[in-house]
């Protein structure tokens, strides 16, 4: 089987490097690579890596948010990282190599024998050591792949694959065909896992999905089209290429080249260092003995409920893939097809297939990986329940569609999350187990299906007026999708760690694309930030807003950063004091972080878990402003902290006061003395501007932006109509009606009620 490219991609510095200061945001609207970015985006929820993670060579690239801006741009993004691009342009090229090769080994494999008996013997000869050694070797691959240097591994055992290649025409002789296969099978065995096992560490979590739609397009949409292209020509021109390379026939040529993608892709990873990730640093192996490991790693992957799930979702899955593929040819005569249906139906599989990779990730949004696995798989069974009972040629092939979309949303929902949630430690193991096991089940399926088909035969029965046919075929077909079913709610239930959103309601928001909405479900109250430079008028209309929510009968609290708790308070004092001049710029993030995880733990959570609304001075994206862009830290560095001080908490909605800086700074000036930010010059002033804007340019959505020239009151009006917009109807906390309208800025300690939100009045 062809090796998948990359399925995460590899990191690496990006071309243009982070440069001192923000390039001007283009027209659509996000800064040039290596710029600060938009982004804060993407991360609903949920932890995205912690700072000090180990994605040695990710720098600056451009990670385009929220849906607004989409997938493609993502793989864009994902593709402007400099050795990932490196790396996923030479395994396209393998994989190039590897189907050419298939090509090329299956028809030398029946041009050495005579006859057609022995021809077939040869080909599936050729099949079964293709898929053989995976099933014994693999997971002690996956050992090898978690105890060395992963790029030494990659090298050697292209070498090796581009060494066996090129000997299978100099050779020409069936038994070494079957012994280099075989070999060529088990050296990829100890590449694969190395190479999914290392790319997760050289990108951020959030860009392994679009690295693996990319991966996974192109390693079975493309480069299997462009190789049978090739094998084509190839057998076209044999008079000419003989002529041209006398003694070279077409096999013998498509094996070269093959062998000649395997140098290439050696050559390309001995120069991508950021490969061996952490073992550069730390080159010595983990503790303990070979098979020490082994059966940790089974340990591991039968321990943990989330492994658990995917390792079998994945492989019942492939068994169901199996016994589809067993039962079709079966299935597509009793439609009243022959074999160009056949090939239609085939063809279905993957249009469906990539569809799903495809679409997918855009049409789940923000969904947990976690459930669209389940829900996919289980959606692929009932489709494949639904084909067991199907009369006519058509519908079978709109369900397969529908069935391998399903299926390519599981795919790489399952393979994006163990890249993110299993540990790199144990990754190579992990992706070895599953490696080993999706081939099991594929054989075994392969095999014995067809017997079941045979054992049941073909029978008529009689259900009152109707005649139905019970065929072996349906029946099967019927169990795959049964299994399906089983697999997938077992997955659902491994994996889904008592999340409090109902699964409709979850997907159904997720389908709207309501954020907000995804968060009231889990009982959560409503969160709005205000940013802007400054003066630009934040705290002005934060105290605005909560009078005018208290007045409408709302819990409303109002908090700010730095500062929104005790130890906050001395934080900010030292990082606002002129007299900490010497602060060096990740102190001062580290500071600002620090201040951020407090708040987050002591306030805001608290308080929106109580269904309040909390209205904060600043949030996440004044670190992304001022210290990614004004002090020119690596955005994604930034970026890193504030998640994993927050958890991945967002605003709902963001308000942003934007003001050309002098004026902002001539107010501020005007009010007390310069503390130590305002004295920043006038070009930090507007790179923290410019930010701002590019990232609510990136979610247009989730920010209101207005001109803070405007007068307060014109301001609090037009952020009333919007934060009405916003609260309409939700279930929050409500003061009772003899509460007197509190004035303190951190809102107080009411006895409150929960209801829906009143007709508010903007
Ligand atoms: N819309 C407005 N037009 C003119 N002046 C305003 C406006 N809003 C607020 N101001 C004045 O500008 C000054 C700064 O306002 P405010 O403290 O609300 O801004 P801020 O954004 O919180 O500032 P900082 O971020 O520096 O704390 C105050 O003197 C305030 O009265
Ligand atoms: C949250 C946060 C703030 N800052 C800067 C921005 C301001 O200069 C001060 C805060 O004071 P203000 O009263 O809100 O104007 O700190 C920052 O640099 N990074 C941050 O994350």
């Amino acid at each position: 089987m062809p090796d998948a490219a990359p399925r995460a991609g590899s990191g690496g510095l990006d071309d243009g490097g982070p440069g001192p200061a923000p390039a001007p945001v283009p027209a659509d609207g996000l800064p040039a690579a290596g710029a600060p970015t938009p982004d804060d985006a993407g991360l609903p929820l949920s932890e995205h890596g912690a700072p000090g993670e180990d994605r040695s060579g990710a720098e600056e690239e451009e990670h385009p948010g929220g849906g607004a801006v989409g997938q493609v741009a993502k793989i864009r993004a994902v593709l402007r990282v400099r050795d990932f691009r490196k790396l996923w342009l030479s395994m396209s090229l393998s994989s190039f190599g590897d189907w050419l090769g298939l090509l090329a080994i299956t028809a030398t494999a029946t041009t050495l024998v005579d006859g057609y008996m022995a021809s077939n013997l040869a080909l599936s000869g050729v099949l079964l050591f293709r898929l053989l050694p995976a099933i014994l070797l693999g997971p002690v691959a996956g050992v090898f792949a978690d105890r060395f240097d992963r790029r030494k591994t990659m090298v050697v055992t292209d070498l090796f694959r581009f060494g066996l290649f090129a000997s299978i025409p100099l050779v020409g002789d069936l038994v070494w065909l079957f012994i280099a296969q075989f070999l060529i099978e088990v050296i990829s065995l100890f590449w694969t896992p190395a190479k999914d096992a290392a790319v997760p560490n050289m990108l951020r979590k959030d860009q392994l999905e679009p690295a693996n739609q990319l991966s996974l397009v192109t390693t079975y949409g493309i480069t299997p089209v462009l190789a049978g292209g090739v094998y084509a020509v190839l057998n076209t021109s044999d008079g000419r290429l003989s002529q041209l390379l006398p003694g070279l026939d077409q096999i013998a040529l498509a094996l070269y080249l093959n062998a000649l993608t395997f140098l290439v892709a050696a050559f390309v990873i001995w120069n991508l260092p950021s490969i061996s990730g952490r073992r550069a640093a730390r080159p010595e192996a983990p503790q303990g003995s070979f098979l020490g490991s082994l059966k940790e790693g089974f340990s591991f992957a039968s321990h943990t409920p989330l492994v658990r799930g995917l390792v079998l979702g994945i492989t019942g899955a492939f068994a169901a893939a199996g016994a589809i593929i067993a039962t079709g040819q079966f299935y597509v005569s009793g439609l009243g097809g022959g074999q160009a249906a056949y090939g239609l139906l085939f063809g279905a599989v993957f249009v469906g297939l990539g569809l799903g990779i495809a679409l997918g990730p855009s049409i789940a949004h923000d969904l947990a990986r976690e459930r669209v696995f389940g829900v996919a798989i289980v959606g692929a069974g009932i489709v494949v329940l639904l084909m067991a009972w199907t009369a006519t040629l058509w519908m079978a092939l709109l369900l397969v569609v529908l069935m391998g979309f399903f299926a390519g949303n599981a795919y790489l929902a399952g393979f994006t999350l163990l890249g993110t949630e299993v540990e790199d430690e144990i990754r190579g193991r992990t992706f070895a187990l599953v490696q080993s096991l999706v081939r099991a089940s594929l054989i075994l399926s392969l095999a014995t299906v067809p017997i079941g088909v045979g054992v049941i035969g073909q029978h008529q029965v009689d259900v009152g007026v109707l005649t139905l046919a019970v065929t072996g075929e349906r029946v099967m077909l019927f169990v795959a999708g049964l299994l399906a079913v089983g697999v997938g709610l077992f997955a659902y239930r491994q994996m889904d760690d008592g999340r409090p959103v109902p699964l409709l309601a979850d997907v159904l928001t997720a389908l709207r694309r309501d954020t907000t909405a995804r968060r009231r479900l889990a009982g959560g109250g409503v969160f709005i930030a205000f940013e802007g430079g400054e003066g630009a008028g934040k705290s002005t209309q934060v105290r605005r807003l909560q009078e005018w929510l208290t007045g409408e009968g709302l819990v409303a609290r109002t908090t700010r950063e730095p500062g929104g708790t005790a130890l906050g308070g001395k934080v900010r004092a030292l990082l606002l004091d002129p007299a900490s001049a010497g602060l060096s710029p990740r102190a001062e993030a580290l500071m600002y972080a620090a201040d951020r995880a407090q708040h987050v733990h002591d306030v805001l959570r608290p308080a929106l878990d109580a269904g309040e609304v909390v209205i904060t001075d600043r949030f996440v994206d004044s670190s992304l402003a001022y210290q990614g862009a004004g002090r020119t830290i690596p955005m994604d560095d930034v970026r890193s902290i504030s998640r994993w001080a927050t958890q991945g908490l967002r605003p709902d909605l963001t308000l942003l006061l934007d003001l050309p800086p002098e004026v902002g700074l001539a107010r501020a000036r005007g009010r007390a003395a310069a503390d130590r930010l305002e004295s920043e010059s006038l070009d930090f002033h507007q790179r923290v501007r410019r930010t701002f804007l590019a990232l609510a340019e990136a979610e247009p959505d989730r920010y209101l932006v207005l001109d803070a020239r405007r007068s307060p009151e014109e301001l609090a009006a037009a952020i009333r109509t919007r934060v009405s917009v916003l609260l309409e109807g939700l279930p929050l906390q409500q003061l009772p009606a003899d509460v007197p309208v509190p004035h303190s800025r951190r809102g107080g300690d009411h006895v409150v009620q929960t209801g829906s939100t009143p007709h508010l009045h903007p």
